[in-house]
């Protein structure tokens, strides 16, 4: 490891912190009688008590020299603006600036990742930028190439370093918007970045209504803190179990409808920043992932057979705010994700939702998502699933209408986000497919799902989950 990259990740963060120290080996697990500090419990789920999901300090912008050809190939085609494979407006000039832009990836060396894997921090943005660099890759070419062939110098290393952080080879919604924000201006005194003082580091686009759709989560992320605190100290007084603590619990979760209200309002300000018909034309085809289209040719990923660890990829869906840990948290931690994140709900286009009972078990979206997020929020949300008091059975169980109430309270915010969610995905992908003549797959969700009719139905299901008020 060079001097560079010591001083990067002493620099970036406390040098006792869990994400600063050496990385064993992820397949292989620690060497016998240490600890396995990628995956142990409480600040290790790398959820901050300020920024929640998102990490405290900016993400670093830039790898090492080492891997400065992947970061230049970035720059290029961000700052050369290349344009979608798919535009019918594209000269013969935008062809070709694409095309030289992707023979420079196809004779890039192959370079290493040993390094990289001596550090979260540096796997993270390794991920990002080849991720972008892929999905840049695959949407400049013209719609009719049969074949999705990704080149050995980004199929090696970014499988490679896909595998060690056990994600699959794609944007997630980690690559666009936990790890790809910067501050507008400083904020010494600040424990947490102000809403409006965030920005975005890398956009397809370059414009604003691409910018503003990422914040539009990261801010909700920020937001959302509040509640994963409520959610503790509920969890502290579940274990209690009194009389003061339900009254506890109950204005918790008073606390916490209000929140996700504050949540609602975020969700919808995206209208302020991001135009529908932008967003559905220029700025969604760059995230598509394989499964975005029934049609789709499949992507071949190139000198695979060159590392015997690595395998074909299964799971590449684009990103999606459906990858989010929080809202999923929310779900969680009210019990609610037996309805709204059932194993039958798929989510799969094509398919109805909720799947009929007889259909071949598959995984329910959630389940799937979580195969995207970060491990260490993946652990989370399984931590918070294994709670030996889930607040649903205490709420149930202690036949107290002002705790029943809280809790519907909770459960009915929780609700109305997801008919602001619903509103959403009409305004930003029915809408502008009718008005562009578009049918059927047009509007699946870039997670895979039949948009309108997977988040409808999450929403009625979330609604179905209130608790009937105990006899008087
Ligand atoms: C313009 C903004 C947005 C659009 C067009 C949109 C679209 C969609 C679509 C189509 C799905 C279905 C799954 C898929 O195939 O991807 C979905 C799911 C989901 N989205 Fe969004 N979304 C937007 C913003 C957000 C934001 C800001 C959040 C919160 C951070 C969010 C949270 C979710 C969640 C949690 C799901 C899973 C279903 C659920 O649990 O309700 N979305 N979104």
């Amino acid at each position: 490891m060079s001097l560079d990259l010591h001083d990067l990740i002493l620099h970036a963060l406390p040098s006792e912190h869990f994400l600063a120290q050496p990385r064993p080996d992820a397949a292989l697990g620690p060497p016998v009688g240490t600890v396995d500090t990628t995956t142990l419990a409480a600040h290790d789920f790398d959820v901050d008590t300020r920024t929640g999901f998102m990490p405290p300090q900016p993400p670093i912008t830039r790898l090492p020299p080492a891997w400065e050809s992947w970061e230049e190939l970035l720059d290029d085609a961000r700052d050369g603006k290349l344009k979608l494979g798919e535009r019918p407006d594209l000269s013969e000039d935008d062809k070709a600036l694409s095309d030289r832009w992707r023979a420079r990836v196809r004779e890039m060396p192959v370079l290493p990742t040993d390094d990289l894997k001596l550090s979260e921090l540096l796997l993270r943005r390794a991920h990002l930028v080849l991720a972008w660099i892929m999905h840049f890759y695959i949407r400049t070419l013209p719609p009719s190439t049969a074949d999705v062939r990704v080149p050995a110098p980004l199929t090696l290393p970014l499988l490679q370093v896909s595998q060690h952080l056990q994600l699959p080879p794609v944007l997630t919604y980690s690559d666009d918007v936990l790890y790809n924000w910067a501050l507008k201006h400083a904020e010494p005194l600040a424990p947490a970045p102000s809403l409006d003082n965030l920005r975005c580091v890398t956009l397809f686009t370059g414009t604003q209504d691409e910018e503003e759709f990422y914040l539009a989560s990261a801010r909700i992320e920020l937001r959302g803190v509040e509640a994963l605190g409520l959610m503790r100290a509920t969890m502290d007084e579940a274990f209690v179990g009194d009389e003061i603590a339900i009254r506890r619990i109950s204005a918790y979760l008073h606390s916490l409808s209000v929140v996700i209200a504050d949540l609602t309002k975020l969700l919808l300000a995206v209208r302020e920043g991001c135009d529908p018909d932008v967003f559905y034309h220029q700025i969604r085809p760059w995230f598509r992932g394989a499964d975005s289209d029934a049609n789709a040719p499949q992507w071949i990923f190139e000198g695979i057979e060159r590392d015997p660890t690595l395998h074909a990829p299964v799971e590449l869906s684009g990103p999606s705010a459906g990858q989010s840990a929080l809202v999923h948290a929310l779900d969680i931690f009210l019990g609610v994700d037996k309805y709204s994140h059932a194993a039958h709900m798929t989510g799969k286009a094509g398919q109805p939702a909720p799947a009929p009972a007889h259909e071949k078990a598959q995984a329910s979206f959630l389940e799937r998502m979580k195969l995207y997020m970060p491990r260490h929020h993946r652990a989370f949300l399984g931590h918070l699933q294994a709670n030996p008091r889930p607040l649903r059975a205490l709420v149930e169980g202690a036949s107290d209408a002002k705790l029943t109430e809280a809790y519907n309270a909770a459960v009915g915010a929780l609700k109305v986000f997801r008919d602001a969610h619903v509103r959403i995905v009409a305004l930003y992908i029915v809408g502008p497919s009718r008005r562009a003549g578009q049918s059927g797959d047009a509007a699946r969700g870039t997670g895979g799902t039949s948009a309108i009719r997977f988040v409808k139905s999450v929403r009625d299901q979330t609604a179905s989950a209130v608790i009937p008020q105990p006899e008087a």
